[in-house]
């Protein structure tokens, strides 16, 4: 094991490949090595037996100790809120985003993209990591958060306050005059009081059945259950599923956060939750296609038969029913994952081979490394910078192959861009169904080629693939 200085281990990441950077360390250092990440000391390991208990809640809670994320969302950790709060809360998350719940999202999600498909098909092009930007926070803003705002405010200036109160998740953690933090606590302040109001009645609808229900989250986790189900029922909701601002509020008010800036600060947190990971979704993705294209050909032969089925709309249940689009999808986030993961902060030591780690530890199932040592794909050999099923680099073709997630013998075993365990992410398909969709739209009607070939070799890797300026322009070919 060993420690680098802050800066030696953020920036080395941020400028070498991920794959490369961990694939290396573990070279070196074997399955436990510690880095210093944004000021933090983390273990990474990719001993998936040790991990298990942890990314279960066993003798760990799920944490992310990074100052700024704190003091833009707040010291509240639902996730590690513990059996009663977590419990119900994920169980109403599931129960909003389950495939009820997605098919009523579904024509919100449609229309987002077709405005946006619009856009790049006058253009013929498009500037893919700033399209992708935009995209994931209208989805997060218009879609999963559903923010209800009166006219009174401009709906535009109000994407504008949450753009710059997310990036700024990403800049130091020290709040100087002009900087990203100061911007973002800024905006933060505007966006709560703005949602204060705009949300006072519902809230106040909302704590009066809380208190009736005796202050449970389990309680009020059913009732919200129940009662979407009884409006689809009685015909005055669609989908029969609660809505999700609704859940994610529950997180907060079982943590005692029950006042009207706590229901406006839950409104942040879903657009958390969903705006970034998605944008870094969809590009990775784009940007992974656009290089190849004998998956895009088999992804248009594929549209067409979707189109002899269901017709030349794209419906939910079209969109549900492409493997290969599918294959594609998992095959993207597999090579360029949209998130390493979350790490867990140990509350009992943790045995990992012959290492002992203390409690009070941070803990890493970093997903780039460990997609790096799939049992399924990986053969193994050191002798390389990094294995070829990860390596985009120098073996686009080899690596890229959506084809290894259709057969039981060639499926990856390390899939871990949307976690393990207890927290396995809630919106996963969700994820998966917004990146299907863009991606059928495009690919029925062009070719992606990107302008600059190696865009990605010439990116920022940590802690999010950003390319160069310039280089993400990607052209639009008529098929
Ligand atoms: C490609 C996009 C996404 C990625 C890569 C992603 C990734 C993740 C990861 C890695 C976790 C686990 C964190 C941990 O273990 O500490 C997680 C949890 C979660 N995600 Fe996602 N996410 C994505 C999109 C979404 C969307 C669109 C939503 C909401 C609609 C969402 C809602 C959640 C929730 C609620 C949790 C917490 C689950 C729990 O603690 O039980 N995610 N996500």
């Amino acid at each position: 094991m060993f420690t680098l200085p802050i800066l030696g281990d953020t920036v080395a990441l941020a400028l070498s490949e991920q794959s490369k950077f961990m694939f290396t360390r573990y070279k070196k250092y074997g399955s436990v090595f510690r880095l210093n990440l944004l000021g933090r000391p983390m273990y990474i390991l990719s001993d998936v037996e040790a991990l298990r208990g942890p990314y279960r809640d066993e003798g760990a809670v799920p944490e992310v100790p990074f100052p700024t994320f704190k003091l833009l969302m707040g010291d509240f950790n639902v996730p590690g809120g513990g059996k009663h709060v977590h419990g119900p809360w994920r169980k109403a998350s599931l129960a909003a985003l389950g495939p009820a719940g997605l098919q009523a999202m579904f024509p919100a999600v449609l229309r987002v993209m077709q405005s946006h498909l619009a856009e790049w098909a006058a253009a013929g092009q498009v500037d893919v990591f700033q399209s992708a930007r935009r995209m994931g926070l209208e989805l997060a803003v218009d879609v999963v958060a559903d923010v209800e705002l009166s006219p009174a405010v401009d709906r535009t200036w109000f994407k504008q306050q949450v753009e710059t109160w997310l990036y700024g998740m990403w800049g130091l953690p020290v709040p100087l005059p002009g900087s990203a933090l100061a911007k973002a606590l800024a905006a933060k302040k505007v966006l709560l009081g703005v949602l204060g109001q705009e949300l006072a009645a519902d809230h106040a609808a909302y704590k009066d059945k809380w208190t009736e229900l005796g202050s449970s989250t389990a309680a009020m986790a059913d009732d919200l259950v129940a009662r979407a189900a009884s409006a689809a029922a009685e015909g005055t909701k669609a989908s029969g599923t609660p809505r999700l601002s609704h859940v994610t509020r529950l997180g907060l008010f079982g943590l005692g956060a029950t006042e009207v800036e706590h229901s406006a600060l839950s409104v942040l947190h879903a657009i958390m939750g969903a705006a970034d990971t998605t944008r870094f979704a969809l590009f990775n993705t784009w940007a992974l296609v656009a290089q190849s294209p004998r998956v895009q050909d088999k992804l248009y032969e594929e549209q067409q038969k979707v189109m002899e089925e269901f017709g030349p709309e794209l419906t939910y249940k079209a969109a549900c029913s492409m493997p290969y689009m599918d294959a594609t999808v998992k095959e993207c986030m597999r090579l360029l994952p949209a998130s390493a993961g979350g790490p867990r902060r140990l509350t009992a030591e943790l045995k990992a081979g012959d290492v002992v780690l203390p409690a009070g530890s941070y803990v890493w199932m970093y997903s780039w490394l460990l997609h790096c040592l799939d049992p399924a794909c990986w053969d193994g050999d050191t002798s390389v910078d990094v294995p070829a099923h990860m390596d985009w680099r120098n073996n686009l073709e080899g690596a890229f192959r959506p084809e290894r997630w259709l057969s039981e013998e060639t499926r990856p075993k390390h899939y871990f861009t949307f976690g393990y365990g207890t927290h396995l992410c809630a919106g996963i398909n969700l994820a998966y169904l917004e990146i299907r969709t863009m991606l059928a739209l495009v690919v029925r009607k062009y070719r992606l080629r990107l302008r600059t070939p190696d865009m990605l070799t010439r990116a920022r890797y940590f802690p999010f693939i950003e390319p160069a300026a310039g280089t993400d322009t990607v052209l639009l070919e008529a098929r």
